[in-house]
């Protein structure tokens, strides 16, 4: 870990820091951004040149018998997940990155966890899995994405699945948009949701390539995810401003671009021009099998 954070520059590692010592704690945390130029549709409200001083939450859901830690991949901007039941120690991994599998690994085995499951919210474009690698070097390990994600898998996932740790479980709601097998994990007592690109902090998946549709993400974020209690934290796949979570009531008033009209919506999504991203051509293919294409 030590060397991964050297590397890179000292706002990331700022960041890097922040979110491994502060994030998961009761109250809140401070983060750091390096100042990237906001999407069109995302709120400025997080004004990343300021953001160095800012102050997010990072409660976390006071669920009994309940493990969690946030993870963060520092390229990709992806926040992993283990979620684990404190008496059976079985546990279960969310949009775990290539590139931090010995950490997560080794934090995994500190904690003297049964990792069941590895869980991909959907067929990642901006990094791969460690999914494939993980179960090679876990025995017993399965993994698990959407059936609509048209990737390889254990576990085939569709909705109302659960998927279950001890005596705790995650309920799979499938919202597509981002892509066909994009799903939000919810936990049994709708506490928290994995919402993976569906639904970002003031933002959302973009809609611009593997199947993406504007007007279906609409669909799937209000039916799906703002139906959810207002109480319900919010964890996304990425965030890119050093927020680390939200909840439904806060993204179903405050979120720029999911409280516009549909029409309003689909007009925004179709205007991002964001650039591709830079891994799009290696991770996609990879991630069909499972994260292990030619390796
Ligand atoms: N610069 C990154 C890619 C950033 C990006 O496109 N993020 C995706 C999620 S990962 S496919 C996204 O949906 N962003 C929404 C937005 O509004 O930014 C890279 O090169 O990897």
């Amino acid at each position: 870990m030590y060397s991964v954070i050297n590397r890179v520059r000292p706002a990331h590692r700022a960041l890097a820091f922040a979110l491994r010592f502060n994030a998961n704690t009761e109250g809140s945390s401070c983060v750091v951004t390096d100042g990237r130029r906001l999407s069109p549709g995302v709120s400025a409200d997080v004004d990343p040149l300021r953001a160095t001083s800012r102050r997010f939450c990072s409660r976390t859901a006071l669920t009994q018998g309940l493990l969690f830690r946030q993870m963060f991949e520092l390229e990709s901007s992806t926040y992993t997940y283990l979620l684990a039941d404190t008496q059976t120690k079985e546990a279960v991994i969310i949009d775990p990155v290539l590139e931090t599998i010995d950490r997560d690994l080794k934090f995994i085995q500190q904690l003297g966890l049964k990792l069941k499951v590895a869980v991909n919210t959907h067929c990642h474009a901006d990094h791969i899995t460690s999914t494939g690698l993980m179960k090679k070097r876990l025995v017993g390990l399965k993994s698990a994405i959407s059936k609509f994600s048209g990737a390889s898998a254990d576990i085939h996932l569709s909705e109302g699945d659960k998927i279950t740790f001890g005596k705790q479980y995650l309920t799979v709601r499938e919202t597509p948009g981002h892509t066909d097998g994009c799903v939000t994990l919810v936990l049994g007592d709708q506490s928290m949701a994995f919402t993976g690109d569906a639904l970002l902090i003031r933002g959302c998946g973009r809609t611009d390539f593997q199947q993406g549709c504007a007007k279906t993400l609409y669909q799937s974020v209000h039916q799906k995810i703002f139906t959810l209690p207002d109480e319900c934290l919010i964890y996304p796949a990425h965030d890119y401003l050093g927020q680390t979570v939200s909840t439904v009531g806060e993204e179903s008033k405050f979120n720029p671009r999911l409280t516009k009209s549909l029409e309003e919506f689909v007009g925004i999504m179709n205007n991002l021009n964001l650039p591709k991203p830079k891994k799009i051509d290696i991770s996609v293919p990879a991630n069909l099998v499972c994260g292990v294409h030619e390796v």
